[in-house]
């Protein structure tokens, strides 16, 4: 299982003061999207080259125009880019025939998604093999959370990892671990925390255990 740390609401020198104390307990950084909406790819770039032991997800949350867009964010370097599931088929195909010219990945996040497993079907069907369950923060400011949607996404997988996020938090990551996904995503949980680095230690230490 992997943390996956969603940098969102911070500046890129918060970011970094942040990383080079808790890039040893991270497996993913994800430059989320309010980052890249403020910095575009530079945090990717940087990132990239400062903690070679990390990879990079970029949260593009593509909506169109999906070969192009997922190209250039592996040029910038990502290892992974993210697209939308609500999205055309079509445009998840075209991410997903750019991560396999760049031998990259392609994160399809399932937001806002209404049926689940027929939508797994139709993207696993066109070579999807990474899947992500997200409430965003909208929808977790009225309560919901992605715990019944990450048991519903496990029961309807074929091949795919499958990751999780929206609001997790050191003290609700035991109920998601013992759903056994493949990436746990927390980003508040980890920023907003008192201490941001005793956090991350004490997440990547449960995770781990
Ligand atoms: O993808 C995200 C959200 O849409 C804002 O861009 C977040 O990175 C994701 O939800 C994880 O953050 P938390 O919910 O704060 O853990």
């Amino acid at each position: 299982m992997k943390l996956q740390l969603a940098l969102d609401d911070i500046t890129l020198d918060d970011a970094v003061e942040l990383l080079d104390k808790v890039h040893t307990y991270v497996d993913i950084i994800e430059v989320g999207s309010p980052f890249i909406i403020e910095e575009g790819m530079r945090p990717v770039r940087i990132f990239k080259e400062k903690y070679p032991d990390c990879e990079i997800l970029a949260d593009t949350k593509i909506m169109d125009a999906g070969e192009y867009e997922a190209e250039e964010t592996f040029k910038a370097g990502a290892d992974y880019c993210t697209v939308l599931g609500v999205t055309d088929t079509l445009t998840i195909e075209g991410c997903v025939k750019a991560a396999k010219e760049y031998g990259k990945q392609t994160m399809v996040d399932m937001i806002c998604v209404e049926d689940v497993p027929k939508r797994v079907k139709e993207i696993e069907a066109v070579g999807v093999d990474f899947i992500g369950v997200h409430v965003g923060v909208d929808q977790q400011a009225v309560g919901i959370t992605p715990l019944e949607k990450l048991a519903e996404m496990k029961s309807c997988v074929e091949h795919s990892i499958v990751s999780v996020a929206g609001g997790i938090n050191l003290k609700t990551i035991e109920e998601y671990k013992k759903l056994n996904p493949e990436v746990i995503i927390v980003g508040g949980g980890i920023n907003h925390a008192e201490d941001p680095v005793a956090a991350a230690k004490a997440i990547y230490e449960a995770i781990n255990q």
